[in-house]
């Protein structure tokens, strides 16, 4: 910060504690972190002379110290002692001699609500490796049934008290006698079929065996992926077990999903998986979907499916409700394993495609 003949081509001079010294001083007194950014010479493309700087972000330090030393010129210089915060990711400092793209440098808001007020909670969409935005589609918050089926065929259960004795309420003796969810309301074990309490039960909305129909609690937000188009990702801690969203959409019979040639990115073959027979049904995301439909496949997912029936008795025809299969810590991206029985493609039997996730034990397969 001043007095070096190199760089402003004056006489030596003593630092004085000014500008950006003061600057330091200062958030070393209110403990303000700052953030550091390397700045190198590197050399410039073989037609053009000279050196070019190239500025690289190492993250947030603390200043924990200063003082004054007498510098190469014998005047005095101001030194700081800087310390990385902890628990930060690291950082590379390693100047790529080609960059293969252009890369947004700051992750930008490029969507203020992806559900479009639908949710609780504004669901944003970031990007951090370009400029779009997620191409767009109509948010429902729950399913669009093309098919009839017959609620008033649905019983439900008699308890007026939440449901407390397991052995008395009908949905949970569906369940072998059992609520599958614990207090907190996150998810025991994962069963074929899980018997929620629905709209024909008397227990009230805060029994416990309506886990998966309160919507979206967390924050999630969409994000473009390097790899994988858009992912989904929630800036909140999920605790193993907990719902996280359902994958809402068209439910239509497969044979109409085989006519909708071109969209097969957001099918997810429910009740007989894949088979091809009149009676399997298809969720089609494509044109009408909730945040679900941005959620990528991965080879050691963090969240599974559970079919889920509780307005309905059609196990043709469940529900598909996502939970926490581990606990996920805050801003990891949010997958499950398409392999299991997602998205299957109906045009010509079989579709393989290859998985870009990268995760542990990725079998380099998606389908
Ligand atoms: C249900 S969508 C998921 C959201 C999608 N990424 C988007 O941008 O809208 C499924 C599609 O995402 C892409 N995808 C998801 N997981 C992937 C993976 N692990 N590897 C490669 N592509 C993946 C494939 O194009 C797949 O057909």
């Amino acid at each position: 910060m001043g007095g070096n003949p190199k760089v402003a081509n004056n006489k030596p001079e003593d630092q004085k504690l000014a500008r950006g010294n003061l600057a330091l001083k200062n958030s070393m007194d209110a403990r303000t972190p700052v953030r550091v950014i390397f700045g190198r010479q590197t050399l410039k493309a073989s037609n053009t002379s000279g050196e070019s700087s190239k500025y690289i972000y190492d993250g947030l330090y603390t200043v924990s110290n200063y003082w004054q030393e007498r510098g190469p010129y014998g005047k005095i210089v101001y030194m700081f002692r800087l310390n990385r915060i902890p628990g930060q990711p690291k950082l590379t400092r390693k100047i790529e001699s080609k960059v293969k793209k252009p890369k947004a440098c700051f992750e930008r808001c490029v969507l203020d609500d992806v559900s479009q007020g639908k949710e609780k909670m504004p669901m944003r969409a970031m990007n951090a490796v370009d400029n779009a935005k997620p191409p767009p589609f109509t948010y429902i918050t729950s399913m669009i049934y093309t098919e009839c089926y017959d609620p008033s065929m649905l019983s439900g259960c008699n308890c007026i008290d939440e449901c407390s004795d397991s052995k008395k309420c009908s949905c949970a003796v569906k369940n072998g006698d059992e609520i599958p969810f614990n207090n907190s309301g996150a998810i025991i074990k994962s069963n074929p079929i899980v018997y929620e309490c629905g709209p024909s039960c008397k227990c009230p909305p805060s029994c416990r065996n309506r886990s998966s129909q309160r919507g979206v609690r967390y924050q999630l937000e969409v994000f473009k992926t390097e790899s994988t188009g858009w992912g989904v990702r929630s800036r909140n801690f999920i605790s193993s077990g907990s719902f996280v969203c359902e994958y809402v959409g068209e439910l239509i019979r497969e044979k109409e999903a085989k006519e909708r040639t071109g969209r097969d990115e957001y099918l997810y073959d429910v009740g007989n998986g894949c088979d091809d027979t009149e009676d399997s049904f298809t969720i089609d995301a494509a044109q009408y979907g909730n945040v679900g439909r941005f959620i990528n496949h991965s080879c050691s997912p963090n969240l599974y499916a559970q079919n889920v029936l509780y307005d309905h008795d059609e196990k043709r025809m469940p529900h598909i409700m996502l939970f926490a299969a581990k606990n996920i810590p805050p801003l990891r991206e949010l997958t499950c394993d398409y392999n299991m029985n997602h998205v299957c493609n109906v045009s010509d039997g079989i579709k393989m495609q290859n998985c870009c996730s990268g995760s542990p034990g990725c079998t380099g397969r998606m389908l």
